[in-house]
């Protein structure tokens, strides 16, 4: 059974608009969503979380979305925009313990709550953070951050505006090996707009591709092809397959 499923799905934005007709996602998959500039990818999923109207059918588990109290939305979908609120005026282990506020019922945290937040620290190699004030750290460890922060209230429909902007390759790397252990071990649905196609080809089980406005592919990465590519990208595209799959470390093409 789908986890999301739309029919007819339009949301409009001043001229802009997007239309999917149909589309079904299920639990326990992790979806890249591609697309040039401007092509909606945003749009896309603001309008899955609930934060910009849309008009069609958009079912989450079954349920009509348009008539699920916030409360419950909030325990089931977790957001990371692409621009993070940058002021917060807390030390990391703060802030990445909010993240857990809409699942503690609007009491105090709970005892569990703080050994959540240590142990995503230490998994996504943030512990040595833990104490320093937000506002001092550099744009790539206050994403890294914001990424833990929507990722500690274990919700099972997550959502990721370019995690990977501004982030090094090493926690690239960690945070790819993270999203498949969460998707595997909460059996969510985790949906990431992503960039760098190289990391949505070779991390990710499906990618929705977007092109102003409409879904003009929806395809793993076995079935993307050189010329699908050219067409999105609009330059002639060379597609590599590493032929180690155990391999984990980075590829780089170089001259
Ligand atoms: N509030 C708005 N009013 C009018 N047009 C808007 C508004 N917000 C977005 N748009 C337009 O809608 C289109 C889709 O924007 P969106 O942010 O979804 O693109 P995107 O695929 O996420 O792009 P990027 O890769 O640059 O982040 C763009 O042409 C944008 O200019």
């Amino acid at each position: 059974m789908s986890l999301i499923s739309l029919k007819k799905f339009r949301v409009k934005k001043g001229s802009f608009y997007l239309k999917i007709d149909d589309l079904y996602l299920s639990s326990g998959e992790l979806v890249a969503i591609c697309g040039r500039n401007g092509s909606g990818k945003t749009t896309f999923i603001k309008a899955l979380t609930g934060l910009i109207p849309y008009k069609g059918s958009y079912l989450l588990n079954s349920q009509e979305f348009k008539k699920i109290p916030d409360k419950e939305k909030y325990r089931v979908i977790s957001y990371l925009p692409q621009e993070g609120r940058l002021g917060l005026p807390f030390d990391v282990f703060y802030v990445v313990l909010s993240g857990r506020f809409p699942i503690t019922d609007g009491k105090k945290y709970r005892p569990k709550d703080f050994v959540a937040t240590e142990k995503i620290l230490e998994k996504l190699e943030l512990t040595s953070f833990k104490a320093r004030p937000f506002q001092q750290l550099s744009g790539g460890e206050k994403r890294r951050v914001l990424l833990v922060r929507a990722l500690n209230r274990e919700a099972k429909l997550l959502f990721l505006d370019e995690p990977f902007s501004g982030v090094d390759l090493l926690h690239q790397q960690k945070i790819l090996q993270f999203l498949r252990f969460y998707v595997q071990e909460l059996n969510a649905l985790v949906l990431v707009v992503v960039h760098e196609l190289s990391l949505a080809l070779r991390h990710f089980d499906r990618l929705l591709f977007l092109e102003n406005g409409m879904l003009m592919g929806d395809l793993t990465p076995e079935e993307v092809t050189e010329s699908f590519l050219s067409r999105l990208i609009g330059l002639p595209t060379k597609l590599l397959r590493p032929k180690d799959p155990n391999f984990d470390g980075i590829y780089l093409v170089g001259r």
